[in-house]
């Protein structure tokens, strides 16, 4: 697993911007490479301001957008076109703005699905469709995504992996996740396993808020049961994006890159 960098701009409207630019170099590069990109989106204020700051670059142009899989890492289980869904979000900032393939866009289950309002269904559901999309060289049962975003909570939860929750325990790909501290209570959400199968793990944090999380996230001594950030780590390299806010409390001996 890869050790993270650490990358701070001044507030989250320039880390929104340099993450967007980053995400059209780094899809770009994999689709010369292999014809076709895999992202893995996260809900939250700033995975969204990424996604709307991607939508108004115009080198959004330079992306094949029809040769883009767009995954999500977790949802909040509530019915499809719901305000407070990250698939919503996500599309009303960006997917609905650009000409993507729909059968690459893989939302996870609403409670409006096929499975209705089973959690634990709709988990299972969309573990099948990541295993259908892993190829013999992924070597295991989901992807291996070009790079997967993540937010994080003031309590150090990614995705919808909150500490102490029997979920980061889970070895299954995907699980249904009931009682959630954060609002609403039922979701659905990668678990660790499936998180470090991506290539590039980016996690995104701006604001005070969420400064302890990053401390956190970026010690050593800090395990992912307690602290799931600091187990959210990519195959071949881990960014933390930082406000100048989020990044007001690392740890001593973190390297950091700051811009201006
Ligand atoms: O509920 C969620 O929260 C986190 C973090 O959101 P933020 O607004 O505090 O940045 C997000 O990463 C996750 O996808 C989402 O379901």
């Amino acid at each position: 697993m890869s050790t993270p960098t650490v990358l701070i701009h001044r507030d989250q409207e320039l880390l929104a911007k340099a993450a967007a630019a980053r995400l059209v170099t780094r899809i770009v590069d994999a689709q010369a490479a292999r014809g076709s990109a895999s992202v893995v989106l996260t809900g939250g204020g700033v995975g969204t301001a990424v996604l709307a700051a991607l939508n108004a670059t115009p080198a959004r142009d330079a992306i094949d957008w029809r040769k883009l899989d767009i995954w999500w890492g977790d949802e909040r289980f509530l019915p499809t076109g719901d305000p407070e869904r990250n698939e919503t979000g996500a599309r009303e900032a960006l997917l609905d703005h650009v000409d993507l393939d729909p059968a690459r866009v893989h939302p996870m289950p609403a409670t409006n699905g096929p499975d209705g309002a089973d959690p634990e269904a709709a988990a299972a559901r969309y573990a099948e469709e990541l295993r259908r999309a892993a190829r013999p060289e992924d070597h295991g049962p989901v992807p291996s995504f070009d790079v997967l975003m993540l937010g994080v909570g003031p309590d150090a939860h990614v995705a919808s992996l909150f500490p102490g929750m029997p979920a980061l325990y889970d070895e299954r790909p995907v699980v249904g996740v009931r009682g959630a501290p954060k609002p609403p209570p039922t979701r659905i959400s990668l678990t660790m396993p499936s998180l470090r199968a991506a290539r590039d793990v980016w996690v995104l944090a701006a604001g005070a808020s969420k400064s302890k999380a990053v401390r956190l996230g970026l010690s050593p001594e800090a395990g992912p049961v307690q602290v799931p950030v600091a187990g959210a780590r990519g195959r071949r390299s881990t960014l933390f994006l930082l406000d100048r806010a989020a990044a007001a409390e690392l740890p001593p001996g973190i390297e950091r890159i700051a811009s201006p």
